[in-house]
């Protein structure tokens, strides 16, 4: 039997993809844990499908500019086979061109055997006219200009000029046209992080210490997560810098009694935890129930024991611990996560103008629905994976024209060190194009 190749899987799970809107990690975790790829090769598949979904848009422009017929009115194998070829061509600098196309176009062979020619002399001419691809005119049409060439879907690029301007809004299109970091928290309970980065220094893996986060590691070298030291002893959680920080800017106290009511899977519920020194109650709640698992998963593996999960709408449910208000509340709440598109390259295609809209009238439901179980002085954290006004300042506002009993905090006055991380309004704000970290927003609120 044929063993089968990377850009063969990497086909197969596209098609999955692009077809019936299946996620791209499962069916890249399922095929490697098949073992039917050695050495490199596991690397190129999921180079290849994370690269495809992530340059989409660029990788369709170009079918466009070199084919006599548009992408869109291509047959699905043949666009898909076309765009792993292409990503190769312009985006992956180790594979020879010779390589990129010959294996293509035996792909084609095989998949749709009528395009042979056509793809064949669509590479080959795309490789030939490479320094002259035309793009929408810069000045002309910045939104066109910017979602073609770094793959953003244009309505969201159309927001990112409207908040930041033109130059600003192409550093941060690029920034989300590349993958994301991995950065992880070290648990303290356990080790310090001069202590695990001495630990995978000594193994050969390269990490450096977040720039603002305080339990922080940014990795350099690329490994599996589980494989990393100190994974099974629960010396770490995978997390990036900015969900740390939206948790130490809650700052939970050892012995208080905390709710995080979106909590799953459980990045900040375990720091909160963390931060309280394993003292006190996390009371951790998400809407999906079979999410509770991975909290609950993720809490034994890291030694901590102050967490109770359970299942409630957080617009709506009653909520456990009902005989006492919290001393501080935490709304992560669900929302479009335009500002974690590097992460999600093939859900940002999906996403909508509309999504926000519904998100934040169940982000202000929630607020309301909250608010009265905060106790007097409590300090209520909200935040976003959005980078959008509507679901961050405007859901804010909004719940502070309504709620007198509420002031939002300023953190440039709580956390002086962190000051190039907020906004006028003393609100977090992080982006990828300045900072590295996920677009991330995070308000903080204080009951009178
Ligand atoms: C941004 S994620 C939370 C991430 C989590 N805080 C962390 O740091 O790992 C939002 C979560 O809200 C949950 N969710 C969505 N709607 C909800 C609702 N109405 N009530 C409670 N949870 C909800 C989702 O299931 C999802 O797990």
């Amino acid at each position: 039997m044929n063993r089968p190749t990377p850009r063969r899987l990497a086909y197969d799970i596209l098609l999955r993809v692009d077809r019936d809107r299946a996620f791209a990690e499962p069916l890249i975790d399922h095929a490697l844990s098949r073992n039917l790829l050695q050495g490199a090769d596991r690397g190129l598949l999921t180079e290849l499908v994370y690269g495809v979904l992530r340059r989409r848009a660029t990788l369709d422009h170009l079918i466009d500019v070199f084919s006599s017929t548009k992408a869109a009115k291509l047959e699905r194998a043949v666009l898909l086979l076309l765009r792993l070829g292409l990503y190769q061509l312009f985006f992956l600098d180790r594979i020879p061109i010779s390589a990129a196309v010959n294996e293509t176009v035996n792909l084609v062979k095989v998949l749709a055997p009528r395009a042979t020619g056509l793809v064949n002399a669509i590479l080959r001419r795309a490789d030939r006219e490479r320094a002259t691809v035309p793009y929408p005119d810069r000045e002309v049409d910045p939104a066109g200009f910017i979602a073609l060439r770094y793959s953003q879907p244009r309505w969201i690029v159309e927001q990112w000029l409207g908040q930041l301007g033109p130059a600003e809004a192409e550093l941060l299109a690029a920034a989300m046209a590349e993958p994301a970091p991995l950065t992880v928290r070290v648990n303290t309970l356990r080790i310090s992080r001069d202590a695990l980065a001495a630990r995978w220094s000594a193994a050969g893996i390269d990490a450096e210490p977040t720039h603002f986060a305080p339990c922080g590691l940014r990795l350099r070298s690329r490994l599996a997560v589980p494989q990393l030291p100190g994974f099974q002893e629960g010396l770490f959680t995978v997390q990036d810098e900015s969900s740390q920080l939206a948790a130490l800017f809650l700052a939970p106290r050892p012995g208080e009694r905390v709710l995080d009511a979106c909590a799953a899977p459980g990045g900040k519920a375990t720091y909160l935890a963390q931060l309280m020194e394993n003292h006190g109650e996390v009371f951790a709640c998400d809407s999906a129930g079979q999410k509770l698992r991975l909290i609950e998963e993720t809490a034994d593996r890291l030694g901590i024991t102050i967490i109770h999960t359970a299942q409630a709408d957080a617009a709506s449910s009653p909520l456990p611990a009902a005989d006492a208000p919290f001393d501080r509340i935490l709304i992560d709440a669900p929302c479009s996560g335009l500002g974690v598109l590097r992460r999600n390259p093939d859900g940002k295609w999906w996403k909508s103008a509309a999504d926000a809209g519904q998100l934040a009238a169940t982000q202000r439901a929630i607020l309301n629905h909250l608010a009265p179980r905060l106790a007097p002085a409590g300090v209520l954290l909200y935040s976003t994976c959005s980078t959008t006004q509507e679901e961050n300042e405007a859901v804010i506002a909004d719940f502070l024209s309504q709620h007198g009993d509420f002031m939002l905090e300023n953190l440039h006055e709580l956390f002086p060190d962190f000051t190039e991380l907020f906004t006028a309004t003393g609100c977090f704000r992080s982006w990828p194009h300045r900072d590295g970290m996920d677009g991330f927003f995070a308000a903080r609120l204080r009951k009178r």
